[in-house]
């Protein structure tokens, strides 16, 4: 069979090293025209499909049944009433709703607002037909204001109460939001508004704000509020609660349906110590007065620091041993093994004090730092291991803003838990440790559902520029992207602030109650602004959990395990040396202009800020994986506006693939059975050579044109491959001892990168899998990530394949070439489009293009395309769209294709139905480590239904 040029396509080529190596010549650039290159692209197609609909899947995890929820006077069903899920309009349900709360306190005030997503999501087409098809629809999604929205966190100085009204206003946050659609500057104030809040200031503060914003402040109970937000994070957000031991962070897995009873401890100014035994049943049963403000206030008396923060960072440069008296100085450099005291114990915090004749000025402020954080937190951890003895409790959480994310304020309180409970009890952190309040509050709003939510519906992101606006302000997003570049930029100019490291307290303990002195890593403490522990909360709630999955609790997308320090040092190479690259696309990708190099300095930048502050703190952002760190790469181009940055490259690729795409299906329509499948497969794991996000690939690229590499690429195909279950899989598909099994009902094609991986690749064995009668879902990412294709994408690119498909049977060379394919030819190549048009991807794009006038085969199994509810290389299956979470529902095969969706994540994930793997490894160190093979090696992982 003559395939591009003359050459047999897929037939062995032994000139392997040739074409990869010296294939780059002008004439072979000329001939086939499809350099696989970086290109500019001044297009402005922008496709921004984020946000959608909103679908609560009725599972809550707690009601509590005596907030009205919603206004339901007046209902009606919209439309049609026989629908699975009508709409319902809800005409007395009103969108006036605040999108503010605050916890106002002692020392600092929390604010917790929310701001609307713009919903750029657009109803296709492709997105209608998958609704009709799946029984999804608008009408159960809960006309919530708060669904499909950010939550964002701040803090000011309760002293500086002037800069949050200033911030307040600036946002309009008061009266809905400066970014909500729905507020409008012409508008006027609403004299009725309300803002929830809780803390003293709520009341001492109630006037000014009267005055001041012209808002009344509806006054909400601080312990409600304070378990309202600890069961909420508790519970809704994955990694929010850790152990932090001698160093050691590590968050813990909490089961829901066993959270309570538990003692929550919130070390504010003062200090709340409260038995929680449910959602709204809690009682406070201590506190003590000795607190986060006696730290800061006596340590500010004692050495006169103009800062918490500075007071908190010469404690990492003191050794209490100069005040506090201990046990070797009572009995003369022993232990006093007896009761189980070391030498080092301390005896008497301060206690050394009272013997010298030395006066304040004699003690350096650091050791005075020292030894009062020192007292405080252990103080503090006794008194609540006492209560928690008092009632039988074995976890304490630890909140408020004391804590501050300081390593040895953690290992304090930690060790006082751990020493006096004899391990018994446990001492747990929350990473909005001081927000708890705050939470609660806005959770107080009747009509936000926000309980409602659950873990999938979260996601977490971590904008750059978040907590620097205007100085001393921590937390939200900058609201404009010439404002958030401009910081970028000035940032460079003041050094690497950001970047310093939040120190970690090395293992300092002796075991004995004794504890030594931390020896701080930094010099400085990472100022409060960039200690940016808390995110942005996307409220996200059409997102499900992956049905197949075999078991959600035990499920981890990721394969490599970044806790192993080495293994992150290598990872943050090479993403630290993939970035001029990808900087250099996303430029190009937006015509390279000034302002697109501008961007992309200050995205260059952001990541930068990001990566090095993870390598100081792998865990600053909640457990870190591989997927991780990829998907925030994404994140933060788009922050930065690259909506697409392998744009141009993509659709070169598509051209180049489709234009070869007749030969390749003619060649297999030549096959037999079993011959074809083996070809299928090992074409799916050719074709996923064209990774832009790999180093070596982008490397290879420059060596020859896609075909080139393509083809050298199938040569190379030789099995058995490093991980082989190739036979299992035919004996599945083709059966065995000439017993034929049952085609798949619906097979779920996990696609990742354009060109010919999809176009070469996937697409042919969906065509198989479609000829046999299994109905085919290809599921590909809801927004742009390296060069991988998207649900937004796919359709055209499948009618532009049938198309070619198409076009075959009229292509009289070959029909004179090889008369017998003439049958051939008409009975498969309507496959693709007929599976399409059935599938509902070829109501546009097709209308003018069917050569034979015939239409809507409706007894063709359909081919359908869904979008993954994702914009990363990698896929976390405990969060995809509610499109993929209906599909999923009949399918009994699942394919997962590409290093990130079947290697980096998911090639230990479990699934209820049959799976297979398929990728291709074009990084070495993942080979060696994943398989014990090289680079370019195969996985062809098959795994039946458990
Ligand atoms: N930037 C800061 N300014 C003042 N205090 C801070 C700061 N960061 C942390 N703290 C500590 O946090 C405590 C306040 O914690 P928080 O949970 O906000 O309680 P409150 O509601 O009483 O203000 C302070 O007493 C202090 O110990
Ligand atoms: C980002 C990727 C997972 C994408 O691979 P794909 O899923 O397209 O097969 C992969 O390119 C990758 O792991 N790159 C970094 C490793 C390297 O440059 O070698
Ligand atoms: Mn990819």
């Amino acid at each position: 069979m003559a395939g591009l040029n003359g050459e047999p396509f897929l037939g062995i080529d032994d000139n392997i090293e040739k074409l990869q190596y010296n294939n780059n010549s002008k004439e072979a650039i000329d001939k086939e025209g499809l350099v696989v290159g970086i290109g500019e692209d001044s297009s402005n197609n922008k496709n921004n499909n984020q946000g959608g609909e909103k679908d609560m899947a009725g599972n809550s995890i707690h009601r509590s049944g005596s907030r009205p929820q919603l206004d339901l006077s007046k209902a009606e069903i919209q439309g049609n009433s026989e629908e699975r899920d009508p709409t319902i309009l809800l005409p007395n349900q009103t969108d006036d709703i605040s999108h503010l709360a605050l916890d106002i306190g002692g020392s600092l005030i929390k604010l917790v607002y929310f701001s609307r997503h713009e919903d750029h999501s657009v109803d296709d087409k492709r997105k209608k037909t998958v609704k009709e098809r799946f029984g999804i629809s608008n009408g159960n999604r809960r006309n919530f204001p708060i669904l499909g929205g950010r939550l964002h966190f701040v803090k000011f100085e309760t002293s500086k109460l002037n800069e949050c009204l200033d911030f307040i206003s600036s946002k309009q946050l008061h009266r809905g939001g400066i970014d909500s659609h729905h507020w409008n500057s012409e508008a006027p104030a609403n004299e009725n508004a309300v803002i929830k809040a809780t803390g003293g200031g709520a009341y001492k503060f109630a006037d000014l704000f009267k005055e001041r914003l012209g808002v009344s402040i509806d006054k909400e109970d601080e312990m409600d509020c304070l378990v309202a937000g600890a069961n909420f994070l508790l519970k809704a957000i994955r990694h929010e609660a850790f152990t932090h031991m001698e160093g050691h962070k590590e968050f813990v897995q909490i089961d829901h349906n066993d959270l309570f009873p538990y003692l929550l401890v919130n070390i504010g100014s003062g200090v709340s110590i409260i038995k929680v035994d449910g959602d709204g049943k809690f009682q406070r049963v201590s506190g003590t007065n000795v607190g986060g403000g006696t730290y800061w206030g006596l340590g500010r008396l004692l050495t006169k620091c103009k800062s918490f923060d500075e007071l908190l960072e010469l404690s990492q440069r003191g050794n209490n041993r100069t005040i506090d008296m201990l046990v070797g100085d009572i009995y003369g450099g022993m232990d006093y093994s007896k009761i189980g005291l070391s030498a080092s114990t301390i005896a008497s915090s301060f206690g050394k004090a009272i013997s010298d004749k030395k006066e304040l000025q004699d003690y350096r402020p650091e050791d005075i730092s020292l030894s009062l954080l020192r007292m405080i937190s252990y103080n503090i951890g006794q008194i609540s291991y006492l209560n928690a003895l008092r009632f039988g409790l074995k976890r304490i959480f630890f909140g408020g803003f004391f804590i501050r994310g300081h390593a040895y304020t953690m290992d304090t309180i930690s060790f006082a838990v751990h020493f006096w409970s004899k391990g018994e009890a446990q001492a747990m952190f929350l990473r909005h440790e001081g927000f708890l309040g705050a939470v609660g509050a806005f959770m107080s709003y009747q009509k936000h559902g926000l309980d409602d939510l659950m873990v999938h519906h979260l996601v977490e992101r971590f904008p750059m520029g978040a907590p620097y606006t205007g100085g001393k302000i921590h937390g939200p997003p900058l609201g404009d992207l010439n404002e958030k570049i401009s910081w970028m930029e000035k940032f460079v100019l003041k050094g690497t602030e950001i970047t310093a490291p939040v120190p970690m307290a090395p293992p300092g303990t002796t075991g004995l109650g004794g504890f030594e002195v931390p020896s701080s890593r930094g010099a400085t403490l990472r100022s409060d602004a960039s200690a940016l522990n808390v995110g942005v909360l996307h409220l996200v709630p059409t997102l499900e959990v992956f049905p197949l999955l075999a078991d959600p609790k035990m499920y981890e997308p990721n394969t490599i395990d970044l806790s192993d320090h080495k293994e992150l040092e290598y990872w943050f190479t090479v993403l630290s040396e993939h970035l001029p690259d990808l900087v250099d696309k996303a430029v190009a990708s937006e015509g390279g202009t000034d302002d697109a190099k501008r961007r992309g300095d200050a995205f260059a930048r952001a990541f930068s800020a990001h990566l090095a502050r993870l390598m100081e703190e792998p865990a600053a952002y909640g457990k870190l994986g591989l997927a991780n760190l990829l998907e925030l790469r994404e994140e933060c181009l788009r922050e930065f506006q690259f909506l697409d940055a392998y744009r141009s490259i993509k659709q070169r690729e598509n051209e180049a693939s489709l234009a070869v795409l007749p030969d390749l299906l003619l060649e297999l329509d030549h096959m037999d059975e079993e011959t074809r499948l083996l070809t299928l497969i090992e074409g799916v794991l050719a074709a996923n050579i064209f990774d832009w996000g790999s180093r070596a690939c982008v490397d290879l690229y420059h060596k020859g044109t896609i075909i080139e590499i393509y083809r050298m690429s199938r040569n190379k195909m030789q099995r058995p491959w490093r991980v082989d279950d190739f036979d299992l899989f035919k004996e599945q598909m083709l059966g065995s001892e000439g017993k034929k099994p049952r085609p798949h009902k619906r097979a779920l094609l996990f696609v990742d990168n354009s060109g010919a991986d999809i176009v070469l690749g996937m697409l042919p064995l969906a065509r198989e899998l479609l000829r046999r009668g299994t109905e085919v879902v290809l599921v590909a990412n809801s927004l742009p990530a390296l060069n991988d294709v998207t649900a937004m994408e796919l359709p055209d690119i499948v009618a532009e394949a049938a198309k070619v498909c198409l076009s075959l049977q009229f292509h009289t060379n070959l029909l004179y070439l090889i008369p017998k394919m003439e049958v051939l030819v008409s009975q498969h190549c309507d496959i693709l489009r007929r599976a399409a048009e059935a599938g509902g991807l070829l109501v546009d794009a097709m209308n003018n293009n069917t050569l034979d006038g015939s239409r809507g085969n409706s007894s063709s199994v359909p081919l359908m395309v869904v979008e993954n509810g994702c914009g990363s290389p990698c896929i976390d299956l405990r969060q995809v769209s509610s499109e993929l979470a209906a599909a999923a529902k009949h399918a009994d095969l699942v394919i997962l294709e590409g290093m990130g969706r079947a290697l980096h994540t998911n090639f230990n994930a479990r699934f209820k139905c049959e799976a297979l793997k398929l990728a291709m490894v074009k990084n070495q160190r993942l080979a060696e480590k994943l398989i014990k093979g090289k680079i370019y090696d195969c996985v062809c992982r098959y795994e039946p239904a458990t």
